[in-house]
């Protein structure tokens, strides 16, 4: 199954009851931007976080962002009225938390659907799920093949480091079979993937080896808590200039290749076969539309 090129690198949570943050988006250099309705809202926040991101999302004025809505669990007091209000806001995308079953993706699908979202692509309301829980790790496979309005898998260490007792540690060890459950499961069906979120504003150097960490393993880009955070995920996830001139290169010497009959050639003394070359397209895709997202804003 194909993955869409859609540059995904920076994917910036903002808490919906900061009014100053939703307005301060539109200018940052971020690919996503999650307008947080859950964990960085305060319960007697909650009513006007979500008038505001309403309203934000209805004015617009975000440019070339994907913007999703992350709405409190549907098992909590504020979760059916954010959804319902997700439905129609004209976002991207809506963003569920702690997602554990199949079951919970088709039940925020048909609840979608009730409030008038259109389901499945291209034209319905995309569904992202954060991976949050053991149980969801257990069941990653089954959650992301359970609707096809569903569009990506969010990860959550934060929440995952505290179910399972584990700690932040700068190789991830103690999270790195549930990062590559996920991992599995959403390129097994076609989904986009995001990382964690790096908590030490601090630490440039841990966010930096953070990202270099989740580009190898092969995420999509890496969930972020501020502005501040944006360029190490921006350049981390983008493919750099020596990569992007051998990609070229490979194509360009395949296609040379196939047309004398042949369908391996060495470039730069490594074997390059079809698979190298699907990966190559990939990389100059992704590039390109890094690029035209710089020059829309
Ligand atoms: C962490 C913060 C509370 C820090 O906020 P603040 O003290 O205001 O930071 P600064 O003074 O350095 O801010 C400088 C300017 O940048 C703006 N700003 C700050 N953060 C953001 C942001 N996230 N998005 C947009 N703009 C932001 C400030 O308004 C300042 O602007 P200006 O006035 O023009 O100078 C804060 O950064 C914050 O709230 N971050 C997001 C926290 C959050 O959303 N947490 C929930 C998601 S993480 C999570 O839940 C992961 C997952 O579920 C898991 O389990 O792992
Ligand atoms: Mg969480």
């Amino acid at each position: 199954m194909a993955t869409t090129a859609r540059p995904r690198r920076s994917a910036l949570y903002m808490p919906g009851s900061n009014a100053r943050a939703l307005e301060k988006a539109k200018g940052l250099e971020a690919d996503v931007l999650i307008l947080d309705l859950e964990d960085a809202v305060a319960p007697d926040a909650k009513d006007l976080a979500r008038d505001q991101v309403q309203a934000a999302v209805a004015a617009g004025g975000f440019g070339r962002r994907e913007v999703l809505i992350r709405v409190n669990g549907l098992d909590t007091p504020w979760g059916h009225a954010d959804l319902a209000a997700a439905a129609r806001s004209g976002a991207h995308g809506v963003l569920i938390p702690k997602v554990e079953s199949a079951e919970a993706v088709r039940q925020a699908d048909r609840l979608l659907a009730a409030h008038g979202a259109a389901p499945g692509t291209p034209n319905g309301l995309p569904l992202w799920v954060m991976m949050e829980t053991a149980l969801g790790m257990l069941n990653a496979k089954e959650i992301a093949s359970a609707s096809p309005r569903l569009a990506g898998l969010v990860l959550g260490t934060s929440d995952l480091a505290k179910e399972l007792h584990a700690h932040h540690t700068p190789l991830r060890l103690p999270v790195i079979t549930a990062l590559g459950l996920c991992l599995l499961a959403a390129r097994a069906h076609g989904l986009a993937i995001l990382d964690g979120v790096h908590l030490d504003l601090d630490d440039d150097a841990g966010l930096e080896a953070s990202c270099r960490q989740g580009v190898e393993l092969g995420f999509d880009g890496k969930t972020l808590i501020h502005p501040k955070q944006l360029a190490a995920a921006n350049a981390a996830f983008a493919p750099d200039a020596a990569s992007l001139d051998r990609a070229r290169r490979i194509i360009a010497a395949h296609a040379e290749a196939m047309a004398q009959g042949k369908a391996v050639v060495l470039v730069d003394g490594r074997l390059v076969e079809a698979l190298h070359v699907a990966e190559a397209h990939r990389l100059v895709a992704l590039a390109a539309s890094i690029g035209a997202a710089a020059i829309s804003g």
